[in-house]
């Protein structure tokens, strides 16, 4: 099977990430380009990644009015990259504006829409108390995916907790994309739902989305192992 692993590329510069590539021997393993990145670099960087055999993730978690996302998504189609993103938040018929400008904009390339559901920092109380949206993070998120996967989405991003009732509501094929995963349950940072690459096998995640645990270990290379070592064993172990 493919490596499910995009390591999360939240570095300020072209150069900076580059360098961290090189140094760590990481040539050629899936990755995530966020806000960060993007917006220094603009499409080029997409292009460098290509150069060096990365599947890419673009996360730019569009939110708009249907027809700009549309416009936005047709520009970003051209990318050709594996998987882009909107926020299933901005509703139905957002995320089928969506779907369409990666159509029309697509270079044959079949590039995933997948929508985010509850961002992985959000925490119940903040959801109920401050968002004031009534329910759990798990029912909001799956009411959600439900309403993505109705919409034409191919999966969504949510916490590896989430992701078992998910594919229970959208079914197996419906992809689970899963940040906020932890090699060191203490290390939270700003994250609120978080989990192992062990747990997330289990629960039954696709995709592993992983940053810090990774960028900012004393050896990258290692946790970034450790990581595909515990996902592996989790297979092996007729976990899941
Ligand atoms: O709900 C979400 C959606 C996206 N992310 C992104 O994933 C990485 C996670 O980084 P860590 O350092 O492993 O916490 C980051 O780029 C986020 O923008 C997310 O965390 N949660």
């Amino acid at each position: 099977m493919t490596n499910p692993i995009y390591l999360a590329l939240d570095f300020p510069t072209w150069c900076e990430t580059k360098q961290f590539i090189d140094t760590y021997d990481l040539h050629g393993v899936p990755v995530k380009v966020g806000m960060e990145l993007f917006y220094r670099e603009g499409p080029k960087v997409i292009d460098k990644l290509k150069a060096n055999n990365h599947s890419i993730f673009l996360d730019l978690k569009l939110h708009d009015i249907p027809n700009t996302v549309m416009r936005a998504m047709r520009n970003i189609a051209a990318l050709d990259v594996d998987i882009v993103n909107v926020h299933a938040l901005g509703g139905s018929e957002m995320i089928k504006w969506a779907k369409e400008g990666l159509l029309l904009g697509g270079t044959g390339k079949d590039t995933k829409l997948i929508a985010v559901t509850i961002l992985t920092s959000i925490s119940d109380q903040t959801m109920n108390e401050e968002l004031r949206l009534n329910g759990s993070v798990n029912e909001i998120a799956s009411h959600l995916a439900n309403l993505s996967y109705e919409s034409g989405a191919d999966g969504v991003v949510c916490s590896v907790h989430e992701t078992k009732r998910i594919k229970q509501v959208c079914g197996p094929s419906f992809l689970t994309v899963t940040p906020g995963i932890r090699l060191n349950q203490s290390d939270k940072n700003d994250q609120r739902r978080i989990a192992t690459p062990l747990e997330a096998r289990k629960q039954g995640s696709d995709i592993l989305v992983i940053g810090r645990s990774i960028t900012k270990a004393e050896n990258p290379k290692k946790a970034y192992e450790q990581a595909l070592e515990e996902w592996n064993r989790g297979y092996e172990s007729g976990n899941c």
